[in-house]
This record gives C-alpha cells, sequence and structure tokens, in this order.
C-alpha cells in the first residue's frame, strides 16, 4: 500500500484542492483532503505539488527495431516516465517495419524486458513496408497486440488503398489513423511550409493543402465504413474546417494536434535550421490560431507529441537533407503548461484533460482519469519549478527541438504506473 500524502488535485469547476491519495494492488482506492497512515503503508510526502492521472501520447517515435541510433525503448519510454507519461503509442516506421506480427511481439518484449515501465501500444502498419500498395494482415497484426494501424511517416497515396484498408480495420475494430499527405503536391526538398519564411529563405514548400486533401478524400472514404478515422498532427486551417464539418454530421472522426504547431509559427523560425524541420511544417500565424481555437472547442480532440527523434549529426545537415521531426515527450507539459494556460488560453483542467481523459475516451482506453477505482497510473506536477529546457539533459538519445533555452515551469516530479513509482526527479 501507498500514500501519496499532501498533494493537490483538480476538483469540480477546475479548483485545486488538497488531497492524499490511497494507492492498493495498483489501483486508486481512496482520495481525500486527509487520510490517516495505515501501519505498514509507504508514505510518499509529495509537498503541495499537483497529482493528477497519468499523461497519455498517442502518437510517438520509439525507433526499435531498426533505428537504435536515434532512440530505443529504454530510452524513449525513460524520457517518457520523465516527462509526465504513464502511455505512449509508437509508429511503424521502425526497420523493419511494424507490418508482422513479430515486430509487434517485438515491441512489446522488448518494452517488459528494458523499458522503464512505461505502457507502450503499438501501432501496426496499414500497408506492408509502409509501401502503400499491400494492406498488412491486420486479424494477425491485433491479435499480436496492436493497438491501431497507421502508416505514419508516409500517406497512403492510393484512395481505393485506403478505403480497402478503412473497411478491414472497421471490421476489426482497429483505429485508423492518418498522416495526411498528398504527394502528388510536393516538390523534391520541399522542407518547411509553403509561405513567407519559404520565400524569404528561397525554400521549397509544402502547401497545407497537401495535408487537407487527404483529410477531405479520407473523411468522404470513410463514411459508410463505420471506421474509427485519426487524422495525426493536423497542421492546417483547411484540415481542421473538414474536420468540423464531419462531426457536425455525426462521424466517428478524431484528430490530434502536436505541442510545436500549437506554439509555434513559420515566421518564428530564425532562419533554416532543421531544429525546425518536421513533418507537417509550422504553419501560418493564421493556422495556429485555427489550431487553437479548434482544440478548444474540441473540433480537434487532444494533444499527441509526435516525438520524433533523430541523431545530431543527422540534424547538423543542410535543412534540405537534414530528416524531419522534433523531441517532445520531456517538455510537452511544461511549454503548454507556461505558454497555454499561463497566458489564459486553457485552464489547468482543460490542458490536462486534452493529455489524459480525452485520448483515453476517443481510443477506448481504461486509463486517463484519477478517482477511486480507477488504475494508479499517475503524474505529480511541480507547477512553480521553473527552469529553462536543455536538450543535454533529456533522456532521450534525440536532442533536436527548437524550445531549447525556453524558461517554462510546471516539470513533472513523479511517474507512478499501477502504484509503482517509474521516474522520481529525485532519483533521477
Ligand atoms: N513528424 C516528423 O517530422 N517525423 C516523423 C514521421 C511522421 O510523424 O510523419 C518521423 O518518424 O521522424
Ligand atoms: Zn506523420
Ligand atoms: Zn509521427
Amino acid at each position: 500500500m501507498t500514500l501519496l500524502k499532501n498533494g493537490k488535485v483538480i476538483g469540480n469547476g477546475g479548483k485545486l484542492s488538497p488531497a492524499d491519495i490511497r494507492i492498493r494492488d495498483g489501483k486508486i482506492i481512496a482520495i481525500a483532503s486527509q487520510l490517516e497512515v495505515d501501519p505498514g503503508e509507504e508514505v510518499i510526502d509529495v509537498k503541495g505539488k499537483l497529482i493528477i492521472s497519468g499523461l497519455i501520447d498517442l502518437h510517438i517515435h520509439l525507433r526499435e527495431p531498426g533505428f537504435e541510433q536515434k532512440e530505443t525503448i529504454a530510452t524513449g519510454t525513460r524520457a517518457a516516465a520523465r516527462g509526465g507519461y504513464t502511455v505512449v503509442a509508437c509508429m511503424p516506421n521502425t526497420a523493419p517495419v511494424t507490418d508482422s506480427p513479430e515486430v509487434v511481439e517485438r515491441i512489446l518484449a522488448s518494452n517488459r524486458a528494458g523499458g522503464s515501465g512505461v505502457r507502450v501500444l503499438p501501432i501496426a502498419a496499414i500497408t506492408t513496408g509502409l509501401a502503400g500498395d499491400r494492406l498488412t494482415d491486420m486479424a494477425a497484426l491485433k491479435e499480436a497486440g496492436a493497438f491501431a494501424v497507421s502508416d505514419d511517416g508516409v500517406g497512403v497515396q492510393s484512395p481505393r488503398m485506403m478505403k480497402a484498408a478503412m473497411r478491414e480495420a472497421a471490421r476489426l475494430g482497429l483505429p485508423l489513423v492518418a498522416h495526411c499527405e498528398e504527394e502528388d503536391l510536393l516538390i523534391p526538398g520541399a522542407c518547411v511550409h509553403e509561405g513567407e519564411f519559404a520565400r524569404k529563405h528561397n525554400l521549397p514548400g509544402i502547401p497545407p493543402e497537401a495535408e487537407a486533401i487527404h483529410v477531405g478524400r479520407d473523411i468522404l472514404l470513410a463514411e459508410d465504413t463505420g471506421v474509427h478515422y485519426h487524422v495525426c498532427h493536423v497542421s492546417a486551417e483547411s484540415s481542421v474546417w473538414l474536420i468540423r464539418e464531419a462531426k457536425a454530421r455525426g462521424q466517428r472522426v478524431t484528430a490530434e494536434v502536436s505541442p510545436h504547431h500549437l506554439l509555434l509559427c513559420d515566421t518564428d523560425i530564425p532562419g533554416p535550421d532543421p531544429a525546425y524541420k518536421m513533418n507537417p511544417p509550422l504553419r501560418s500565424a493564421r493556422d495556429r490560431q485555427v489550431l487553437l481555437e479548434a482544440l478548444k472547442d474540441g473540433t480537434i480532440d487532444f494533444i499527441a507529441t509526435d516525438h520524433a527523434p533523430h541523431t545530431t549529426e543527422e540534424k547538423e545537415r543542410p535543412i534540405t537533407e537534414a530528416p524531419f521531426g522534433i523531441v517532445g515527450l520531456e517538455t510537452a507539459f511544461p511549454l503548454l503548461y507556461t505558454h497555454l494556460v499561463q497566458n489564459g488560453e486553457l485552464t489547468l483542467a482543460e490542458l490536462v484533460d486534452k493529455m489524459t481523459r480525452i485520448p483515453a475516451d476517443c481510443f477506448n482506453l481504461p486509463w486517463g482519469v484519477l478517482k477511486e477505482g480507477a488504475v494508479a497510473d499517475i503524474a505529480v506536477i511541480d507547477l512553480e519549478q521553473e527552469r529553462e529546457i536543455d536538450p543535454k539533459t533529456f533522456l532521450s538519445k534525440g536532442k533536436n527541438t527548437p524550445f531549447s533555452g525556453w524558461k517554462v515551469q510546471g516539470w513533472p516530479v513523479m511517474t507512478l504506473v499501477e502504484g509503482r513509482v517509474i521516474w522520481r526527479e529525485d532519483q533521477d
């Protein structure tokens, strides 16, 4: 038995109130303003810090198998624990691609053997080798433990293939998670948003309609299949219109946005620096504003980091050649707390909801709420602690972030999965 003593929880109406939390057999059995210590109980004094349900990130890249120089399940899940996450879903663009039951099983086994204790939900490929022309054996992938299917990293180019994938995913009850990108609209070397920054630096741009055309296409294709269709890393205003309209008609569409698309736009990029290169790219100030409004009104359901670690060597290449992607697990909460909650864009309760309960609800996961009877997946956050983001201190192998040097507050200090402490700042 464990007792978290002297914490604070977000109560009804979003007010913080003092709370002790008792955990037994991996579950929360009591939450009250004052609980007496039971004999033999382990007491952890959290000293006035905020206790929330563990964060859930349904879009990350763990790079194992195949790209262990960028990240491993061990390092990526440690980074997740340090970021306050208790559940992550990892994308299939590994080598080999997660397109067979063996790879799914290997990821789960590797997490059991060497992971930090964070739950890892493997997302399997839609098409074999992410090549876009042959469907994977989704039934076998699901049986092996796949949580959803996605070809993240590339868009499924053929509408015929996408339709077939949706039918099969619907039949099996697997969510279909889409990286929306129409390659016919891309110029070779395209690396940033087709907009002000691209023009100024004479760089080939990625137009927003390359994303939105797939969102619109997929909404049409999904309509009578019954599939749960989820849009990854929404970046463009036009994608938001399409998702909003589909939801208004009652279609089963969900969407995520990443912290960097909420906090940065193309005109914030200081120069042709690959630390600001990710796919989809940072869009215009207007797009950023629309994403924030969409997150607030529920058109975009939740936040996912798209944690995409790469080596320093790769990110030192010229911007046209460096790989797309930035890390996110270790900085998401303090960045969003500082830049969205402290300036009144979202309440603390809304931010926490969009990083815990809502992703869980969208995908029918049994986590994401802090209440009696719930699984004791917990993050403890020090809302007062203020510190500069320093990639050298990351537990992730990836140091690639545009937020280096940002001074932010609201850092996680302890993470528990099923009642067990898997990370704490004072023993890092
Ligand atoms: N987002 C990125 O910029 N990169 C991702 C791929 C992806 O999420 O599409 C990666 O795997 O590096
Ligand atoms: Zn993607
Ligand atoms: Zn991704």
